[in-house]
């Protein structure tokens, strides 16, 4: 007991740390930075120590022409004098075509990367560039309580099990499609973003819900974007919600299948460069899809539903929500949208995420 954080705390802590550029202990023995907040004053001090790394993962690395001796990741061993612009190129795919070669680039194999892959996982929990300086420590304790740093356990960076969500507030919402609609906002432990759910009627809780679990889209939801089909399955889930006279829609915060917005602006200026939606994830790092869907069906069974019929055209959906206890005893159809502009996005998800067209 006592005042101080807890370990879920802690990496909530760690995760702010590292999108200000702060190093975090990793418990076992290293410190490590992300690649995409590390400064030049930090990276000067890195000179005086030694088992210095620059870890990516094996999507990046095949982008790079690396091998990834871990599977899912590689080790690179950090050459002397190392440029920030050099290491940002390693993490930061933007300029890839115009400066094709940053090698010869050396992974490491053999040892344990268990803490390597901590880093990478809390990198992308930051929802920052998935890409780490990873420096071994002898006393990694001393070393925290010495700089004043964070310090995590690497098997708890590695297991971030979905947090509770708590309902914090409720409160009638007339919108154009019903006049009996209300807002529920949800709070995670680990502070994290708050999710929403949007309850349209009375729905009997002993029945299939009508229930759409949209994961947000800025660009699609609320500017009108015509590069995916976001906009119209928001309204038309809500559409078809207020036609029945009830029906619950999760605005999930899950930005970019899970890896943010500023990720996927990373994504979309890969795709003004020729990639598709699946590539452009991958040369930045990332899954296909990063988001965890354990927090939908946790939201869901915290306002009464335990089964639904599921607005949506992705089988992968409907797996996750029977996976965490959620009876999907229908899937409803929602193709809506389709334009010039997110024919070939529809298209790919289609053949390589197998949306059903
Ligand atoms: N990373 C990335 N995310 C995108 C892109 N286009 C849209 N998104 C995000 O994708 C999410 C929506 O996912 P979709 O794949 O359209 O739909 P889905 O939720 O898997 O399936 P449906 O239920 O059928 O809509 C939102 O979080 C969007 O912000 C993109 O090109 N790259
Ligand atoms: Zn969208």
């Amino acid at each position: 007991m006592g005042f101080g954080p807890n370990i879920v705390e802690r990496i909530a802590r760690a995760r702010a740390d590292l999108r200000m550029g702060v190093p975090v202990v990793l418990d076992g023995g290293a410190m490590m930075f992300a690649v995409e907040t590390l400064d030049q004053d930090r990276l000067n001090q890195l000179d005086d120590l030694t088992g210095v790394t620059l870890v990516i993962t094996s999507h990046r690395a095949k982008t790079l022409h690396v091998t990834p001796y871990d599977s899912d990741l590689a080790r690179i061993a950090l050459p002397h004098d190392v440029d920030l612009n050099w290491i940002r190129a390693i993490a930061d795919p933007a300029d890839d075509l115009n400066a094709p070669m940053k090698g010869p680039l050396r992974s490491e194999r053999g040892g344990d990367a268990t803490l390597h892959r901590a880093a990478i996982a809390l990198t992308k929990a930051a929802r920052l560039l998935p890409a780490a300086i990873v420096v071994q420590l002898n006393n990694a304790q001393a070393f925290a309580l010495t700089h004043n740093l964070t310090m995590v356990p690497a098997d708890a960076a590695l297991d971030q099990t979905m947090s509770p969500q708590h309902p914090i507030v409720a409160a009638r919402l007339p919108i154009e499609v019903s006049e009996a609609g209300r807002l529920h906002i949800f709070r995670p432990e680990d502070g994290a973003e708050e999710h929403y759910a949007v309850e349209i009627g009375k729905p009997d809780r002993s029945q299939p819900v009508l229930a759409r679990l949209h994961s947000a889209c800025f660009t699609g939801d609320v500017l009108g974007s015509l590069k995916c089909d976001c906009g119209p399955q928001l309204r038309g889930a809500l559409a078809q919600m207020g036609a029945e006279g009830q029906g619950v829609l999760l605005y999930l915060n899950q930005e970019g299948r899970g890896i943010g917005l500023t990720n996927k602006m990373r994504a979309y200026s890969l795709q003004d460069q020729g990639f598709d939606t699946v590539e452009a994830n991958h040369r930045l790092g990332f899954e296909d899809d990063e988001r965890d869907f354990r927090i939908g069906a946790e939201i869901l069974r915290k306002l009464g539903f335990a089964s639904v019929r599921l607005l949506t055209n992705n089988p992968n959906k409907v797996a996750r929500m029977q996976e965490s206890g959620i009876d999907v005893a229908e899937r409803v159809a929602l193709k809506v949208g389709e334009n010039r502009f997110n024919h070939h996005y529809l298209a790919t998800k289609a053949k390589k995420s197998g949306h059903l067209l």
